[in-house]
């Protein structure tokens, strides 16, 4: 049983507010997602959960006890991070790299015991990469790398599991199995997207973040209406039925152009383009 709170949650980094008074839960076996634009704080409002950064005010709680309390050990135990930064250690092979998720539960001297060696084992067979466990981690690709990160997630057994951008680098096919993969684990899932439709169709509930603040939610279908979507995300969007499974599809297109402004020094991106290549 999983349960995170973040209640009243702002964070300053460099002493500029970053997230403002946040309130999100994730109940136990819910899948939640975090969706907003790029710099909103997304990733920011992860990396309180594990102490990466603390709160300038409010609570983050795991099961009702404040992360404040608990030792980056007993947090590992309870949450495991999937994040988005390149794995470039070249010195390390696959399997050393999904290893490291057992650090929580071994002590100071323990050796990899069988059991360890088990769930590596499992984990790598669950994202197909098991015939990739003595390859050095410099030497995969990208879509490969995130998957050695999902593994170490799964060796890890935490019943809490924090996504960030999981389908980066990932085809659409490899993007489709991983989020299946992810459903079918069964934990307790706040998964940062930024594609609306994976979003929709993946997430019990979603929650919008802009500028920092929570600014919607609740069931994707509501929280992604096209007023909200044309205000966060500045495109227009309308909603369709996926023809086989019946789920919300949305389409997207761009907002009708703004009329520049040189003046201000606010021309859209498509203007400045234009003139810098003489049309
Ligand atoms: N150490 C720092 N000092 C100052 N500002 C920072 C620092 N780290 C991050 N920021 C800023 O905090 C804001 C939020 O960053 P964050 O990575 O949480 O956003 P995000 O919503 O995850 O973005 P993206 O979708 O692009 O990954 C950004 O504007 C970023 O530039």
């Amino acid at each position: 049983m999983t349960r995170l709170q973040l209640a009243g949650v702002s964070v300053e980094l460099g002493g500029v507010p970053i997230v403002t008074e946040c309130d999100l839960e994730v109940g136990d076996n819910e899948r939640v997602g975090l969706v907003g634009p790029n710099g909103s704080g997304k990733s920011t409002l992860l990396r309180t959960v594990f102490r990466a950064v603390d709160p300038v005010a409010g609570r983050v709680a795991l099961d009702g006890d404040d992360v404040r309390s608990l030792s980056q050990r007993q947090i590992a135990r309870r949450a495991a991070l999937v994040h988005q930064e390149p794995v470039t250690d070249f010195d390390f092979t696959v399997e050393d790299i999904v290893a490291l998720g057992r650090a929580p539960w071994q002590g100071p001297f323990d050796r990899t015991g069988p059991a360890d060696h088990d769930a590596v084992m499992n984990a790598l067979a669950r994202v197909n990469l098991l015939d990739y466990r003595s390859r050095q981690i410099g030497t995969l690709s990208g879509g490969e790398k995130q998957r050695v990160l999902v593994a170490r997630a799964i060796a890890q057994d935490s019943p809490l599991l924090l996504l960030d951008e999981p389908t980066n680098h990932l085809d659409i096919h490899a993007a489709l199995d991983l989020l299946e993969l992810v459903r079918t684990l069964e934990r307790t899932t706040l998964c940062v997207l930024h594609d609306l439709n994976f979003a929709a169709s993946y997430c019990d509930r979603l929650y919008v973040l802009k500028a920092g603040r929570v600014v919607a939610g609740g069931p994707p279908a509501d929280v992604l209406s096209p007023e909200l979507v044309r205000d966060i995300f500045g495109v227009e969007c309308t909603h369709l039925t996926h023809p086989t499974t019946g789920q919300l599809l949305l389409a997207f297109s761009p907002t009708p152009p703004r009329t520049p402004d040189p003046a201000s020094g606010n021309v859209p991106l498509g203007e400045k383009m234009k003139s810098r290549v003489g049309q």
